[in-house]
């Protein structure tokens, strides 16, 4: 996991320039799923897929060149409009968790996002397949979030790697701050034999001890056992928080759409940013970047330089 901390500043002359080096997007294939909800499929030469819907503006599937799923999707989701999916990648805003007045995770996992038809400008890319998303303020949220926003997704597929670029721009004529997060569900062949590694001497909030403040001693974060199978490397820049998630066996059960041993094969990390809440003034944008790759089984563990392992 590579943790950088910078706050997602835009820089307009290069966004400008990578504007005009842009390539023409690929054409975007929209279909409708089996629930009848609104579905963008990626697809890139190697045969690698991903699945986007506008509901949520979620990630709900990753498939690697193999057919492989890498993303966790609960059996029991609710695939209705207005309730979260159980897996995938959910958006967290503009709320994390229950830290604040809002709905848990904020309301932008249960809306109906649309396509973007003018996205902001992004780094140009070969071989990619990508899809640009845009959820605005409503009166219904007005009321409980009284702040007029434009919040955007640009999701790209490449051989290999799922890249996440949100952005969030103050539409208001006043400043205001929020909380966003990716939640990745990944999907582990066995929560014993998962390690988290990248996040060692960082200092964390543990939920289940009334957010007491802990430093992280390990050289990793196990659930158990230590054994290796597959390693996603997550890159992230402007979300400086990292979140690790899994509801263990009593929670799993109380959990309506998850499956009762389903906590066995999910493991949630998510890039946030959530201890300092992002501040944008009026006419302000920013902008995070989260990028999962996967490298093979035969990476040894304990030593993770994600630049290393991508790149040798
Ligand atoms: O069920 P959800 O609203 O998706 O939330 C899932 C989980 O997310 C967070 O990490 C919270 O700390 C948990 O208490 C919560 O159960």
């Amino acid at each position: 996991m590579n943790l950088d901390g910078r706050r997602g500043k835009v820089n307009p002359f290069a966004d400008k320039l990578q504007a005009r080096l842009r390539k023409k997007p690929m054409p975007v294939n929209f279909v409708h799923d089996a629930d009848g909800l609104p579905k963008i499929i990626l697809t890139e030469p190697m045969g690698s897929s991903a699945e986007v819907l506008l509901h949520g503006g979620q990630v709900v599937s990753w498939k690697n060149e193999r057919s492989e799923e890498l993303l966790f999707m609960s059996n029991k989701a609710t695939w209705k409009p207005a309730k979260s999916i159980r897996g995938g990648i959910p958006v967290c805003f503009p709320q994390f968790g229950n830290f604040g007045s809002l709905e848990q995770h904020g309301f932008a996992r249960n809306r109906l996002w649309s396509l973007d038809t003018s996205p902001s400008p992004v780094p140009p890319a070969n071989n990619q397949s990508t899809v640009d998303l845009l959820l605005k303020s409503t009166e219904e949220d007005l009321k409980t979030w009284p702040h007029s926003f434009e919040l955007r997704l640009h999701v790209s597929l490449s051989a290999g790697k799922l890249t996440l670029i949100p952005h969030v721009r103050n539409t208001d004529n006043k400043s205001f701050s929020f909380m966003f997060a990716l939640r990745n569900y990944l999907s582990i062949s066995d929560i014993s034999e998962v390690r988290v590694e990248g996040l060692e001497t960082l200092d964390y909030f543990d939920n289940l001890m009334q957010r007491e403040r802990y430093t992280e001693q390990a050289d990793a974060i196990t659930f158990d056992g230590e054994v290796d199978r597959r390693t996603f490397v997550l890159r992230k820049g402007g979300l400086p928080d990292a979140g690790v998630w899994n509801p263990w066996d009593k929670k799993a059960k109380a959990i309506q759409d998850l499956g009762d041993s389903d906590y066995k094969t999910m493991l949630c990390v998510d890039s946030a940013a959530v201890e300092s809440p992002v501040l944008l003034k009026p006419s302000e944008e920013w902008r995070g970047y989260q990028e999962l790759t996967t490298v093979s089984s035969s990476y040894c563990s304990g030593q993770l330089d994600p630049w290393k392992v991508l790149y040798g």
